[in-house]
């Protein structure tokens, strides 16, 4: 029989712990419906979260997994990245299993969202944590009765030891739009070496990834490898805000940009249409395949 996890508190919010049986841990606000932490059984900290992140209501969380929901970056008239970061979620299930650890958080159209974007939604978000493995999954209903359409992501935030050590696997042939240039370009190389040039900032999009990408990060002599797949999204996005925008950012240390790299699994390019009824799902799973910590 499953057992039931009850609400706790997290830097003054709701928050649920999960715990698998295995150890492998991951913390979910219902601010946002903002997975904040995870860590892999026997494992350290995978997501990076800004020491000088705000906590508050209506407040964006810097780092963690925030949702972007139902519009990405500047892509449209609403609020920045989206309403969805900012709302309380409700609790629909958290409970560990036989083997795992699973949330599902909840966030349907109020007279708030309706008055900016005017569509009868539900939006839900299940969190999975077992053994070296994350899944996250968010799924939207339309709820009305007439079609919307929406741009979104999970926008995680991965921890590194130090960006310069790390790169990205799996992203050569791609296409991919430069937002720091704003060109299309494709990609040659099969490795992308986020931490060159170093202070500039990193900003892309690229489209129809279907392969698993890899951060991959030297650690001495040892190396961290995490495997990332997507489903439902059809783009990635990786960003890295460089020691210029770093410097900018409130909520960000100035040296917090080495600390992190964003792979967001995402839908931008083509815009998701959901009929009356129907529901739309995308899923980002992440697994530890070697984590590079000494013995
Ligand atoms: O600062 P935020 O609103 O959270 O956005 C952080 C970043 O999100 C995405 O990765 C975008 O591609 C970037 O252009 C943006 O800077």
């Amino acid at each position: 029989m499953p057992t039931a996890i009850a609400i706790t508190r997290y830097q003054g919010m709701d928050a649920l712990e999960l715990l698998a049986p295995d150890g492998a841990r991951a913390t979910v606000l219902l601010h946002g419906g903002h997975l904040v932490s995870w860590v892999p059984a026997g494992g350290e900290e995978q997501l990076y979260l800004s020491p000088k992140s705000e906590f508050a209501s209506g407040q964006a969380i810097r780092g963690g997994v925030p949702v972007i929901f139902p519009q990405f970056s500047g892509r449209g008239p609403l609020q920045r990245h989206g309403f969805a970061r900012g709302k309380p979620w409700q609790l629909v299930l958290a409970e560990q299993g036989e083997d795992d650890a699973l949330a599902v958080l909840r966030l349907s159209d109020d007279a708030a969202t309706r008055m900016f974007w005017p569509h009868a939604f539900e939006l839900e978000l299940s969190v999975r944590v077992a053994g070296q493995s994350l899944e996250i999954e968010l799924a939207c209903e339309n709820k009305g009765d007439t079609p919307l359409s929406f741009t979104a992501a999970l926008h995680s935030y991965l921890r590194v030891d130090e960006l310069n050590e790390a790169s990205v696997q799996g992203l050569s042939g791609l296409h991919y739009w430069d937002s720091v240039a704003n060109v299309e370009r494709q990609q040659r190389t099969d490795l992308l070496l986020p931490g060159t040039p170093g202070t500039e900032d990193l900003d892309r999009i690229y489209y129809q990834v279907k392969q698993d990408l890899t951060l991959l990060e030297q650690r001495g002599t040892a190396e961290r490898r995490l495997q990332i797949r997507q489903q439902g999204f059809d783009d990635a996005v990786l960003w890295n805000p460089g020691a210029a925008k770093c410097a900018q950012l409130a909520d960000m240390p100035p040296e917090g940009y080495r600390q992190m790299l964003c792979i967001e699994a995402a839908a931008i390019e083509r815009p998701v249409d959901v009929a009356p009824g129907e529901t739309w799902a995308g899923l980002q799973s992440f697994t530890l395949l070697q984590s590079g910590q000494s013995a």
